[in-house]
């Protein structure tokens, strides 16, 4: 059996090694011609898999997206053809919801106020919207949620979006993209809703860059400084608007659900699901595939302030590092296309490629001095709160 992963999916030996051979290719750059003879097809959020991409292929018995987000494939076609199709819901939804939860710890220190306190409203109220609200509630923040399109047996309570928009002191957004319907999430936040934010409004955004208007929002943020921005997807990626990065609290390429956990997640649904195609039992274990973080435990003297919980949220992973490589790699590539004359825009990429570092609350044990009030710290997500 031959096999086609995207090179950026780590642990495709060790889960698909048995099966067949594996050839790693470049998601973005895939051809039919590559694509001819695979028997199964693994990709990520930047390979589009369509009828175009598979015309020269007869053999497809599997098709598999180590994502969440499922606008890169074509799901009509692959169904036309009989060709079973799987995602991976929730697979990096912590990785999502603990990466907006620090970013906005961050603003609140860069911007010498307390996140506690601030009404949050997120848009979306799926895996990853729903992992950012236990993230908060947890903390005690309050938070509204928008979701048009939930069961109507959620028993959570829903606002409309303009009555988000008018209480939140901070917007997190997490939709799928979606471009028709009346509920289409396409330039949801176009000029008019960006220009309508209250005064200092947070915006985060972590689920398609193509959620918000982004030449609007420069527009806009030219106009308001006083809202700050958390991008981490971007309209037209790999190739962001650079006149927007300026003006962008915190900057990063698309790497919101990059834990280890979530890819490693990712990955091992793929596998449970072309097992179960295959009628094959799937005996591998997720678990041994993680590494332990460089140090597993901290002790806690005493329950942390916001300021501690930023100290502890950075030990496990600190987005201010993205965010500076970020920049960094963003002014590389404009030196290389100046001095070369050419097209470059390597760096998004390589950067999400090498980005091998980030791992989830869970991978970190707090050890207290027998304090009481410590659940919050367990429903943040941190392992083994106790003596
Ligand atoms: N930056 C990153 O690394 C990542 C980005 N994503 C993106 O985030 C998106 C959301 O992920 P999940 O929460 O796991 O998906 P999900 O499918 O669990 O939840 C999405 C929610 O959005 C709601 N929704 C749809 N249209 C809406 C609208 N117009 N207004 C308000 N709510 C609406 C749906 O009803 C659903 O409850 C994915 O589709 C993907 O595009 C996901 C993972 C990682
Ligand atoms: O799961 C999704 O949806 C995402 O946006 C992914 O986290 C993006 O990662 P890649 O698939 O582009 O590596």
């Amino acid at each position: 059996m031959k096999i086609l992963a995207d090179e950026n999916m780590p642990y495709v030996e060790q889960l698909f090694g048995d099966l067949g051979t594996i050839e790693a290719v470049n998601g973005r750059t895939l051809t039919p011609q590559q694509v001819k003879d695979a028997d199964v097809l693994l990709v990520r959020s930047v390979t589009k898999v369509n009828q175009a991409l598979l015309s020269l292929n007869t053999n497809l018995k599997f098709v598999g997206s180590a994502t969440i987000g499922t606008d890169h494939i074509d799901q009509s076609y692959l169904a036309s053809q009989g060709i079973p199709f799987t995602n991976a819901p929730g697979c990096n939804a912590t990785a999502v919801g603990e990466f907006a939860f620090i970013a906005m710890l961050e603003l609140a220190k860069r911007f010498d106020t307390e996140l506690k306190g601030k009404v949050v409203g997120i848009v979306g109220a799926g895996n990853t919207g729903s992992a950012v609200a236990k993230c908060l509630e947890a903390y005690g923040v309050e938070v509204l949620l928008n979701d048009p399109l939930i069961e109507a047996d959620d028993p959570r309570e829903f606002v409309s979006l303009e009555a988000l928009t008018e209480r939140a002191d901070v917007i997190s957004l997490h939709v799928p993209l979606t471009r028709d319907g009346i509920n289409k999430t396409w330039y949801l936040f176009d000029e008019q809703r960006l220009q309508n934010l209250k005064p200092d409004t947070w915006l985060l955004n972590c689920c398609r860059g193509e959620v918000i208007d982004n030449r609007a929002l420069i527009k806009v943020k030219a106009l308001r400084p006083d809202i700050k921005l958390v991008l981490d997807v971007w309209e037209g990626e790999p190739d962001p608007m650079l006149e927007l990065v300026p003006l962008v609290e915190l900057a990063t390429p698309h790497i919101a659900g990059y834990s280890l956990e979530g890819k490693a997640r990712g990955t091992f649904m793929l596998y449970q699901k072309l097992m179960a195609v295959l009628g094959m039992d799937a005996d591998k274990s997720m678990t041994s595939l993680l590494p332990a973080l460089w140090s597993q435990q901290v002790s806690l003297d005493e329950i942390p302030s916001e300021k501690a919980l930023l100290q502890l949220s950075r030990f496990v992973y600190d987005l201010r590092d993205d965010d500076e490589l970020f920049r960094q790699t963003l002014l590389d590539d404009c030196a290389i296309k100046a001095r070369e004359n050419s097209a470059n825009n390597n760096g998004f990429d390589l950067m999400r490629k090498n980005h091998k570092h980030r791992r989830e609350f869970s991978a970190l044990k707090l050890v207290t001095a027998g304090q009481s009030d410590v659940d919050w710290l367990l429903n943040l997500g941190f392992s083994g709160v106790g003596r």
